[in-house]
C-alpha cells in the first residue's frame, strides 16, 4: 500500500540486516524528500552497500520496512522503472559496443524506439562518448566505462537514483561530468542518493548527509551543519565533522540530527 506521504522518495524504517551473527546495519531509519541529493557517508564496511542493496530490492532485510515513492520495495515489478541503480561494479557486456549495451538496456526498460535514440545520443554527447560509441566496451578505459554505465541507469529517467562511489577511479574532467549530472537530474526533481567516502563529492553536490558508522545512522544534517559540528576543530572542515562522527568515542546511540 502506497505510503500516505507523497514528498518522500526514500523511507526507512528501523531496517536490519545481518549476516549470521554479522550485524551490517543496525536499524536504519531514513526520510529522504523529493528532489534532495543525499549523501550517503560511512568508512569502509559501515554498511552503506548494504543499504543501497536493500533500498533497490536486491537484497532483503532481516527486519524493518523500505518505500521508494511510496512503494514497497518488497514490489519488485512496481520498483523497477522508479529506481536506478549503479553499483561499485557495474553491469556491462564488454563485448557490446557502448550503443549496443544502451540500446539492450532500453530494450528491457520498454523506452520507445524513438525516444530511446533521441536520449541515448543525448547523452552520448553529454558524456564525451560520441565518437567512441561503436567501440567494443571491452576497450574503454576505467572512466569510459563508468560513464556508459552511469547513462545505461538514467536512460529511464528513474525519480530516485542510487549511486554507489560514483567517481572512483576518474579522472577531473570525467568525475566533474559526473557530479554536474548529478546536480542537473536533481534541478529536474530526481532524488541522488549518493554513496561515497570522498567528502569533496558530497561537499560539492549533497543537500543533506547522513552518516553511518558500523550499520547505525550517527548524524544527519546538511553539508554546513555538519561541519559546524567540527568547528573546535582548526580547519572545521567536514572531514574533521566525518572524523568526529565516526570515532568510537563520540559515537551517539541515536541518530544525531546536527
Ligand atoms: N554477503 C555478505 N556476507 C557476509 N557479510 C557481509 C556481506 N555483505 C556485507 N557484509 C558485511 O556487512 C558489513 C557492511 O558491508 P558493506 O559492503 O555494506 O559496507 P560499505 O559501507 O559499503 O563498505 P565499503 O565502503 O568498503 O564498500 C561488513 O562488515 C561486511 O563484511
Amino acid at each position: 500500500m502506497p505510503s500516505s506521504n507523497t514528498d518522500v522518495a526514500v523511507e526507512t524504517s528501523d531496517l536490519r540486516k545481518t549476516y549470521g551473527s554479522e550485524v551490517a546495519l543496525d536499524g536504519v531509519s531514513l526520510t529522504i524528500p523529493i528532489g534532495t541529493v543525499y549523501g550517503f557517508l560511512g568508512p569502509n564496511g559501515a554498511g552503506k552497500t548494504t543499504t543501497m542493496r536493500l533500498l533497490t530490492g536486491l537484497s532483503n532485510p532481516t527486519s524493518g520496512t523500505r518505500r521508494i515513492c511510496g512503494v514497497d520495495v518488497e514490489d519488485r515489478r512496481a520498483i523497477a522503472p522508479l529506481i536506478g541503480y549503479l553499483p561499485e561494479t557495474p553491469p556491462l557486456y564488454e563485448e557490446f559496443t557502448a550503443r549496443e549495451q544502451l540500446e539492450y538496456v532500453a530494450d528491457l526498460r520498454d523506452i520507445p524506439g524513438e525516444d530511446a535514440s533521441e536520449r541515448i545520443e543525448h547523452y552520448l554527447q553529454e558524456f564525451d562518448l560520441h565518437d567512441d560509441a561503436d567501440r567494443r566496451i571491452e576497450d574503454y578505459s576505467k572512466g569510459m566505462k563508468q560513464k556508459t554505465a552511469f547513462i545505461q541507469c538514467v536512460l529511464h529517467d528513474p525519480e530516485v537514483l542510487f549511486l554507489d562511489e560514483p567517481t572512483s577511479g576518474l579522472d577531473p574532467r570525467a568525475a566533474r561530468r559526473i557530479r554536474e549530472s548529478i546536480v542537473d537530474l536533481a534541478e529536474e526533481g530526481t532524488t541522488v542518493f549518493l554513496s561515497t567516502h570522498v567528502l569533496p563529492v558530497v561537499e560539492a553536490v549533497a543537500d543533506e548527509i547522513g552518516v553511518l558508522y558500523n550499520g547505525q545512522l550517527v548524524a544527519e544534517g546538511t553539508p554546513a551543519e555538519l561541519r559546524s559540528r567540527a568547528e573546535t576543530a582548526e580547519s572545521g572542515s567536514l572531514e574533521d565533522a566525518f572524523l568526529a562522527v565516526t570515532s568510537e568515542d563520540t559515537v551517539a546511540t541515536s541518530t544525531d540530527r546536527v
